[in-house]
């Protein structure tokens, strides 16, 4: 009412009382009517030249057309208004791109204009401000961070060094099955010959995958960690559930996002719980990186019995480069959050879709069987020679990108992208989910048939825009090579080691996150199938 000027009120010639009744509202409507007409004004400049889109609603724009699975929601819409489509997501403007050359525009011809981030509220409470490779802006810190990674942490000759590790947690993710098949079985050596027995898999991806990462940044599993180092550990902070609570935060559809004037509200209370995660977080970080600087003091040589992990690198790094504790507490989570669930899903997929065809289950095992026999356990030279392998999981990740629309990419500035105006701070999601189902690129696009990739160049590494799964770009996924290796080598473990069967409840159905993953967890009926002995110990491993 304060910004309604004195005359105006005495032309209306209102009495006091009158007025402390209907001015709010008229104040409310006058309001109301100058935002509808700067609206109007803005929409009236812009729309003709943006891409083409549905109809939106006022305030909520277009989210009311998302439903519980917005990838295939976009999809479907894209198939009306185009491969590259303007929408609104509350207040912010949002590009989808859905078919290799709409995400080629924005991944490799405007690269450098789309390669921003939004700064979710859940990130900036958790991620140290945002400050770790992945949501942070295309500044100075985040080149330096980023060619670390890929020159120094990365690097196909560092993912090398590890190949140990990951052969060995692939190995011990095949005991821990067997250990349950016996445990199931009573130990009866005959039931091995017999029996299928039902065994939930997904906690076993999960742990491996943990402890490959946990292993090459940490030198150890989580769990070594707590129980070994015992001064590290408050009992009462958990690193595990620290980090799943943390992977929770971040998945979830933040409306504090989506409206940023509101964003104070924290109407899901996810700035509060990102508060407290990160809180505890940063407790666990900051003892694990003061007790490595304890036991390995600046300058001190690595020993052969030690082995030089990340977290050393990192550390040896950060007195050349300027590079604080919080940073490296940043990348630490960033490989977790980066390595750990995202290639755990992917094989959980890859063994879903192989449950599913049975016929291409029996050739890939026939593969194996040929190339490795069955009195040792595959290891990652012979990956090289498993094709078939490799072309599963190419045909898993192009129909199950797990990372489905990337991360969302922001217009550093505004630009033209054929024709159309987009402005800055514009968010764009690629959806890799609907270009792997890209009915001009993809033969039978729904079917899920390896043998497409036998005769084929194409390469899920960021080289191809028809399969996106890492993403591409300066953007894209720099762990793509260890995170492929860690995929490839424990799904060949698996189907190295067991008969598998999909129990009578089966189905494929999704559940849609910045992770999506298969809603039913996979329980799938297995046997082992290998010679006692490669199970019982490590010398499975040559
Ligand atoms: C199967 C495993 C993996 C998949 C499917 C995957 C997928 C992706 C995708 C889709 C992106 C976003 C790309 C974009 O926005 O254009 C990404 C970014 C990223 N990934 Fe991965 N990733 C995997 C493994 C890893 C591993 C092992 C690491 C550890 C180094 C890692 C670290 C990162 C980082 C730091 C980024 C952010 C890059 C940036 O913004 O500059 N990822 N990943």
């Amino acid at each position: 009412m304060a910004f309604l000027p004195a005359y105006l009120l005495d032309y209306l010639n209102v009495a006091e009382t009158c007025r402390a009744q209907w001015l709010p509202a008229l104040s409310v409507l006058i309001a109301a009517a100058c935002i509808l007409y700067t609206s109007w004004q803005y929409r009236k400049r812009h729309s003709s030249s943006r891409p083409p889109g549905p109809k939106g609603l006022p305030i909520i724009g277009h989210l009311h057309l998302l439903g519980n699975s917005p990838h295939k929601a976009l999809f479907d819409l894209s198939k009306l208004h185009g491969p590259l489509m303007w929408l609104r997501f509350g207040s912010i403007p949002v590009i989808v791109a859905s078919s290799p050359q709409a995400a080629r525009l924005i991944l490799q011809t405007h690269d450098q204009i789309f390669a921003g981030r939004p700064r979710p509220a859940a990130g900036v409470v958790t991620l140290y401000d945002c400050t770790d490779i992945a949501f942070c802006p295309p500044n100075s810190y985040w080149r330096l961070m980023r060619q670390i990674c890929v020159t120094d942490l990365v690097s196909p000759k560092r993912v090398e060094s590890f190949r140990h590790v990951r052969e060995e947690e692939a190995h011990r993710l095949v005991r821990a099955i067997k250990k349950e098949f016996m445990d199931a079985t009573s130990g009866d050596s005959c039931a091995e010959l017999t029996s299928q027995v039902m065994v939930a898999i997904r906690p076993h991806l999960l742990q491996a995958s943990n402890n490959m990462v946990s292993k090459m940044v940490l030198g150890k599993t989580l769990h070594e960690m707590i129980s070994t180092d015992s001064h590290i550990v408050d009992p009462s902070l958990n690193l595990v559930h620290l980090l799943d609570e943390l992977l929770q935060c971040l998945n979830i559809f933040n409306i504090s996002d989506l409206f940023p004037l509101i964003a104070w509200m924290d109407i899901q209370g996810v700035r509060r719980r990102g508060c407290q995660i990160a809180r505890n977080l940063n407790i666990l970080l900051q003892e694990i990186l003061d007790s490595r600087r304890r036991s390995r003091p600046c300058g001190s040589t690595i020993d052969s019995s030690t082995r030089e992990d990340l977290l050393d690198l990192l550390l040896s790094l950060s007195s050349k480069e300027s590079i604080t504790d919080d940073n490296i507490k940043a990348f630490i989570l960033d490989m977790f959050i980066g390595g750990t669930d995202t290639s755990a899903y992917t094989i959980e997929w890859a063994l879903s879709e192989l449950l599913a065809s049975p016929q291409e289950l029996k050739l890939v095992q026939e593969e194996i069987e040929k190339v490795v026999g069955t009195e040792r356990m595959v290891e990652e030279t012979d990956i090289a020679h498993l094709p078939y392998l490799r072309a599963i999981v190419n045909e898993t990740m192009r129909l199950h990108p797990v990372v489905l629309f990337l991360i969302p990419h922001v217009a550093t500035q505004s630009c033209k992208l054929i024709g159309f105006d987009v402005l800055e701070n514009t968010q764009v999601y690629v959806n890799a989910w609907a270009i792997g189902r890209d009915a001009d690129t993809w033969d039978e696009p729904l079917l899920f048939k390896p043998n497409r990739f036998l005769n084929s160049n194409l390469s899920v590494e960021g080289k191809n825009f028809e399969l996106l799964a890492f993403g591409a770009g300066r953007r894209g996924c720099p762990g793509s090579l260890l995170g492929l290796l860690n995929v490839q080598i424990q799904l060949a473990s698996l189907l190295q080691g067991f008969n598998w069967r999909a129990p009578p409840e089966f189905d494929l159905q999704e559940k849609f996150g910045l992770i999506t993953i298969k809603d039913n967890p996979l329980v799938a009926m297995v046997a082992p199938c290998l010679p006692t002995h490669l199970y019982h110990t490590e010398g499975g491993i040559s």
